[in-house]
């Protein structure tokens, strides 16, 4: 059973957007690294929420099921603030740990001490997928069809 931080998790400035969260020490593939804590509430107050955020340019709402999202603002620890990535070092995983919801954040590959932390936020249905990720999933799909467009979030 696992709860809190396993691994040090150190906060500064991402290489894509705003604020990032970076591994201490080196990590071997698999590894968990901690889990991604916060509010449980529900879609519909998610959907909410998720208009003011939306508005404010940034969201720490994780979608955890069909029926529960973890809103990180007001609580959570620095895993809130792994950026997204397309080609991401780490991967989220939903749990059911003693009769609760949980996330855990694993490592996809081995991770360097230093390194900055992404998962793939994966939108959903239930959520509108904002507009910077839009934007970049379609630099990304240009990209594979022969475009010119960049991939901005990528890992080091
Ligand atoms: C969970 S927070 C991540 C921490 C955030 N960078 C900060 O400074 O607080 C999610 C927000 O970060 C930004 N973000 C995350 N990944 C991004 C990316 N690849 N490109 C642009 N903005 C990104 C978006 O504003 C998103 O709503």
């Amino acid at each position: 059973m696992f709860l809190g931080i396993k691994q040090k998790i150190l906060l500064g400035k991402s290489e894509v957007a705003g604020w990032g969260a970076f591994i201490k020490n080196p990590v071997k593939k698999g590894e968990y690294l901690g889990e991604y804590t916060g509010e449980l509430i529900s879609h519909a107050e998610a959907e909410k929420r998720g208009k003011l955020y939306e508005r404010a340019g940034f969201s720490y709402l994780f979608d955890l099921d069909d029926k529960y999202c973890i809103d990180a603002y007001r609580m959570g620890n620095k895993l809130k603030f792994a950026n997204h990535s397309s080609e991401p070092n780490c991967y989220p995983k939903g749990m059911f740990v003693g009769g609760d919801h949980r996330i855990g954040i694993f490592a996809k590959d081995n991770l360097k001490a230093g390194e900055e932390l992404f998962y793939d936020y994966h939108y959903t249905k239930y959520q509108k997928a904002p507009k910077w990720f839009l934007d970049q999933s379609k630099k990304k799909e240009s990209k594979n069809s022969g475009g010119k467009g960049r991939v901005v979030s990528k890992v080091k």
